[in-house]
């Protein structure tokens, strides 16, 4: 593949702080003449790993790369949810062990969040770790997924269990790579474009709310500009703790309940229709718990469902659901632990709430 000269890209900067290795997200188009740059000079061997859905960009980067003289390999990987299991995480070793693949070779994970987690994760596990490129192809890697270093896999126990934080050496986020991507993978993505919206940046929601119907298609006016701002809000968080010893808890907003759903739905639920769900519980939460005022509450139904996305879940599983959340993460013993808002752009935990309480915010999704 030739890599055309492209345009200056905007650069947000992760980590270099608290004994990190800074690395850039690079926001623009036509970014892969970028990728030689990021190997590092003592690689020779790199493995391209893609979904079978951009088996057609996988093949593009692994040629290029070969004709640059790397001992380049790509490896193909199931779709969606299925792709971040031990088994296909195991399919990766045994591919990198028949390759030789040493401690200064790199894995370049290419695609949606789900395959970056996968790529990432593989890169933390193999000889214990490996440098790795994430090139994210979908909206919801480029301004969450692909930054900050969380990797992981499910399993039948729960989403994320497995996992390691192993930040990339860079993030490439061409937004060329948005106009081929499925409506509705698309708007999964708004969820955390959103979330980011609330916990940090409003003026992410006034964009939105502006014109949902434009946000909802890469061609939209201010399509870079969430994207960027969703991508600010992100490193800043990460940068100051990268392993969630606190302040990184807020960008779990909406996820304890949206994680359940999720392993209830067996990983049949988009990641980001999950979350839109978890936030207007989060809301409620927050709003019965007497800390949120109600415009604000009300305000995640408007601009979730402005831009296509879900609110409400089955009533009948409330109990299953609450059996999940207590292996959540956030979790600490017998502890239920929550991310709720003060108002917008003040998150903060809320610890152990009233069962009654829970089951009311539940009450108030469920449809
Ligand atoms: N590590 C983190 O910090 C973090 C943050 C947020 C979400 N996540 C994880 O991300 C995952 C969700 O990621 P996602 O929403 O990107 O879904 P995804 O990776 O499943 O991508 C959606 C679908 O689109 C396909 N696809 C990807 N890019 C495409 C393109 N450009 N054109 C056409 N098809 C394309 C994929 O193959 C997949 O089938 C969840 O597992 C979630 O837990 C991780
Ligand atoms: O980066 C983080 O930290 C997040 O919580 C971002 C979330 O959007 C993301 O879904 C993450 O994978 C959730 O992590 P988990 O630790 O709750 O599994
Ligand atoms: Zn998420």
């Amino acid at each position: 593949m030739t890599s055309p000269v492209a345009e200056t890209p905007t650069r947000v900067q992760v980590g270099g702080t608290a004994g990190t290795a800074p690395y850039e997200v690079l926001i623009g188009r036509q970014l892969l003449g970028e990728l030689p740059g990021l190997l590092g000079t003592a690689a020779k061997r790199v493995a391209v790993l893609h979904p079978e859905a951009l088996a057609e960009t996988g093949e593009a980067i692994r040629q290029d790369l070969a004709e640059q003289g790397y001992d380049a390999i790509a490896i193909q990987l199931p779709n969606a949810e299925e792709a971040k299991t031990a088994e296909v995480a195991a399919y990766c070793w045994k591919a990198l062990g028949q390759t030789g693949f040493t401690r200064t070779d790199v894995i370049v994970g290419v695609g949606g969040g789900e395959h970056t987690d996968l790529a990432g994760f593989v890169a933390a596990t193999w000889l214990r770790g490996v440098r790795w490129i994430a090139v994210p192809t979908t909206v919801l890697g480029m301004v969450d997924a692909a930054v900050g270093g969380k990797t992981g896999i499910n399993t039948a126990e729960g989403k994320n269990l497995v996992g390691a934080f192993h930040p990339p050496a860079g993030v490439l986020c061409d937004l060329a790579a948005l106009d081929s991507l499925p409506v509705n993978d698309y708007v999964s993505g708004l969820a955390e474009v959103i979330k980011a919206g609330f916990i940090a940046d409003p003026e992410i929601l006034e964009l939105i709310e502006r014109d949902p119907v434009a946000a909802r298609t890469p061609a939209g006016p201010h399509t870079a500009e969430l994207i960027e701002r969703s991508i600010r809000v992100k490193a800043e968080v990460v940068s100051s703790d990268l392993k969630e010893s606190g302040l990184r808890e807020i960008l779990n907003y909406g996820h304890t309940l949206a994680h359940a759903i999720e392993k209830n739905e067996r990983y049949n639920w988009r990641h980001g229709a999950a979350v839109s769900v978890g936030m207007v519980f989060a809301a409620e939460l927050g709003r019965l718990a007497g800390r949120l005022d109600d415009a604000t509450a009300d305000r995640h139904r408007t601009v979730l469902e402005a831009v296509g996305l879900p609110l409400t879940y089955r009533g009948d599983q409330w109990p299953k659901l609450l059996e999940t959340m207590k292996v959540d993460k956030k979790s600490r013993g017998d502890l239920l632990r929550f991310i709720v808002l003060d108002g917008i752009a003040k998150p903060t935990v809320l610890e152990g709430p009233d069962p009654a309480v829970l089951l009311a915010a539940y009450a108030e999704v469920s449809g």
